[in-house]
């Protein structure tokens, strides 16, 4: 009997950083386990579309290659969107092979599909005057000033965990492969797509790509919009956002509506460059999708959020 997408609820997931480490040796062990709860999710009758950051690895990449270059003088410069496509390669294979791997041995007869995505981006979009999106290893001030001077990128403090570079982060308006994405979910393949927010392009006549880092929380909301997903799963290193987060009056929020997540961001509940944009993500999602549910949760606990078990729900 051929697989029908109307058969099960359709889910795009995001997955943080804790599902991928630092190095590509720590993250294919990660993935196994990464692989398994996406399984989870398989087994229970769920059309998974499965995106991912990229924010360690672009800038491992971008930094690899500009020292090789300028201490061997033979290894070229990588531009920055061609670092973006090698991160969603190496990541996506990994994920994909993991994720095979796993369906082989539940005897699942299901499939996957990686698709290295661009993302439209606006020229005039103000995120280009000013670099927010951190990528790379965490430095030192001392490291960080003596990078800056040595190449011209800019570095910044990492919410108290160090000092990183950081590239512009402009907003998705659309992912190119869509159609595609869209097609391969309908014929029943786990699909790995949009990691790092896909590749920020300009379309002018042709497409073009932009050296900057798309938030993937963005990026993945936008499509679960476009593909009409039943839900949007933000997994990350909590199993549900806090008010008073990192207080002795820290709480859990199990479920918040629009206008209710608006109020705790005025009241600065949610740190920008970590829950922040994950939230407003969520808020994107639903408003432009009423019918669909968002989900903050951990990896852990992604499949028990799906069935309602735990995890922060956003609704409109
Ligand atoms: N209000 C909050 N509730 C829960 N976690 C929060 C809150 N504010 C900030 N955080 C932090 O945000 C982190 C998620 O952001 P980040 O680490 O940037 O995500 P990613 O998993 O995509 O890499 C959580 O692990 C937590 O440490
Ligand atoms: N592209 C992106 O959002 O990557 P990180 O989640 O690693 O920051």
């Amino acid at each position: 009997m051929p697989y029908q997408r109307g058969e099960g609820k359709t889910v795009v997931i995001a997955l943080g950083g804790n599902a991928l480490g630092n190095t590509p040796q720590e993250q294919l062990e990660l993935v196994k386990d990464t692989a398994a709860h996406i399984v989870d999710m398989v087994e229970d009758g769920v059309n998974v579309v499965v995106s991912h950051g990229n924010g360690p690895q672009v800038g491992m990449i971008n930094n690899a290659f500009a020292y090789a270059s300028a201490n061997d003088g033979k290894t070229p410069e990588m531009p920055f969107p061609e670092a973006g496509a090698m991160s969603q390669g190496y990541i996506g294979y990994q994920l994909s092979q993991a994720i095979l791997n796993e369906l082989k041995a539940r005897g699942i007869g299901r499939s996957t599909a990686c698709v290295v995505t661009q993302t439209v981006v606006d020229p005039a979009d103000p995120a280009f005057e000013n670099p927010t999106k951190p990528v790379g290893a965490f430095l030192t001030e001392e490291e960080a000033r003596a990078k800056a001077a040595e190449t011209g990128w800019t570095y910044k403090e990492d919410a108290g965990r160090g000092w990183r570079q950081v590239v512009a982060s402009p907003k998705p308006v659309r992912v190119v492969e869509f159609d595609a994405i869209s097609d391969l979910v309908d014929a029943g393949y786990v699909v790995v797509s949009t990691g790092g927010g896909g590749v920020p392009v300009f379309e002018e006549g042709g497409y073009a790509g932009v050296p900057a880092v798309i938030d993937k929380d963005r990026s993945s909301a936008l499509l679960a919009r476009e593909l009409g997903a039943d839900m949007l799963v933000i997994l990350t290193a909590v199993e549900k956002v806090c008010v008073n987060f990192n207080t002795p009056e820290q709480a859990e929020i199990d479920e918040m509506d629009v206008a209710q997540a608006r109020a705790y961001i005025e009241e600065g509940q949610f740190a920008p460059g970590s829950m922040l944009p994950k939230v407003e993500a969520c808020i994107d999602y639903v408003e432009a999708y009423p019918g669909g549910r968002a989900l903050i949760t951990s990896l852990e606990r992604a499949a028990a959020g799906l069935r309602g078990e735990t995890g922060t729900v956003i609704t409109a």
